[in-house]
């Protein structure tokens, strides 16, 4: 029968050459001679443990503390001057995405006429993000916070919520980009899937609820071919995951305004562009490669047919988000409840005059006084769409957006 020593020690040679039996008593006497010294080793194991498990909690509270961009007295109360309106019957707005291209503008605006502000932002990398820094710091030269956090932060959205009893919500916070969802796919789940349901689930929750207008995108009509795109027309055929999770976000939205009776207004831009843009869009990495002399590629569709797009300025969407804010209802609901329907809307943001790629060249060549090096390819099958024109006439009717 082995003894429980063999048991414990292997018997195949290691790297512990074992010495059995007596030696074995004589190492474990050695170091606990007796009950005394086994007492006092225990003590000073526990001890140990102890001190260590303290220290471990004080590094994580400490890096809790430090790598938290929010919280504390200092910050409650920066957040509530900045949601504070200046006029009579002024709005409280949430913008997400604050720091990005259109939602720096839209707060601007909003700051301008008086309206309380509050912008969130995750300032990813996906571009630079000393571009959102700087539109950050523009922001708040005119009196607007932009709290560094993610959508998806349950606790940060609930605790928003409980300083400022928001009437609106402008989301705008969005994984953009066409091309890139073939790259970074999950990154438009984390923030146009995942990140408009949080923001839902705590819009629903809110006590009043808020109305929310939301940025969906002229992709949505995906492979429709039917011109001008009116909102009438299907957008069940997405080319891209980008467009198919901006298509997810119609069918979610519809969902809470269904079951919760949130009031939802949801926006199709049509690639806006103008100061303070994007530097992964088209006519921003044009005019820099244009300059410093590098060759630009050009996409070309089906039967070397020119691409082009409904290319919308940044003030006429800017015009439409404040008039969709303005129109936007009233959510009916409150505790989570629904107490009666609520409107939902879709409406297209856009320019209505196309104008194809290789006419954006020559613009930029004029303006910029450089002869772009061109380089054309057939469009790589990557999620783009040959063309797209908005048909804006609902959103006229509604509130008289654009021009
Ligand atoms: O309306 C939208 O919903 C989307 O608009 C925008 O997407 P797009 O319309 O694809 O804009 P953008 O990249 O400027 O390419 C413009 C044109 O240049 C062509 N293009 C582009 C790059 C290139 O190297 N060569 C080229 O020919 C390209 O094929 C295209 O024909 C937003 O980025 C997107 O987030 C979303 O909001």
């Amino acid at each position: 029968m082995p003894s429980l020593e063999d048991e414990l020690f292997p018997s195949t040679p290691g790297k512990f050459k074992i010495d059995r039996g007596h030696n074995i008593n004589r190492q474990f006497h050695r170091c606990f001679a007796s009950t005394s010294t086994m007492f006092i080793w225990a003590l000073f194991l526990i001890a140990l443990t102890a001190s260590y498990l303290s220290f471990q909690s004080f590094v994580d509270s400490g890096n809790r503390y430090f790598t938290a961009s929010w919280g504390g007295i200092q910050w409650e109360k920066q957040i509530r001057n900045s949601a504070k309106t200046n006029r009579p019957g002024g709005m409280s707005v949430l913008v997400t995405g604050a720091a990005g291209f259109i939602g720096s503008h839209v707060s601007l605006a909003l700051k301008k006429r008086g309206d309380g502000v509050v912008g969130l932002d995750n300032f990813n990398n996906y571009y630079d993000p000393s571009l959102k820094k700087a539109r950050q710091s523009l922001l708040h030269s005119q009196a607007i916070l932009v709290v560094e956090g993610d959508l998806n932060d349950v606790k940060l959205m609930a605790k928003l919520f409980d300083l400022v009893a928001f009437t609106h919500v402008m989301h705008l916070a969005a994984q953009a980009g066409v091309r890139y969802a073939m790259e970074n796919p999950s990154s438009y789940v984390h923030s146009n899937i995942a990140g408009l349901v949080t923001l839902l689930e705590t819009c629903k929750s809110a006590n009043p609820q808020p109305a929310i207008v939301w940025a969906s995108s002229s992709s949505v009509y995906g492979l429709n071919d039917k011109v001008p795109f009116s909102e009438l027309d299907r957008t069940d055929q997405p080319a891209s995951l980008y467009a198919a999770t901006k298509k997810a976000g119609e069918e979610i939205t519809h969902t809470y305004n269904h079951i919760y009776g949130l009031a939802i207004t949801g926006l199709r831009f049509f690639t806006v562009y103008g100061p303070w843009g994007r530097p992964d869009m088209a006519y921003f990495s044009f005019t820099r490669n244009i300059l410093q002399g590098k060759t630009i590629t050009i996409y070309r569709g089906k039967n070397k047919a020119d691409l082009a797009r409904d290319f919308t300025y940044i003030d006429d969407i800017v015009k439409g988000c404040l008039g969709s804010l303005d129109t936007s209802g009233r959510s009916t609901g409150s505790g989570g409840k629904k107490r009666g329907p609520a409107p939902y809307r879709n409406f297209n943001l856009g320019n209505t005059t196309p104008v194809k790629v290789p006419t954006l060249v020559n613009i930029l060549e004029k303006h910029l006084r450089v002869k772009a090096k061109r380089k054309i390819v057939e469009m790589p099958g990557n999620g783009d769409v040959p063309y797209t024109h908005a048909n804006i006439s609902l959103a006229r009717r509604e509130f008289g957006a654009l021009a």
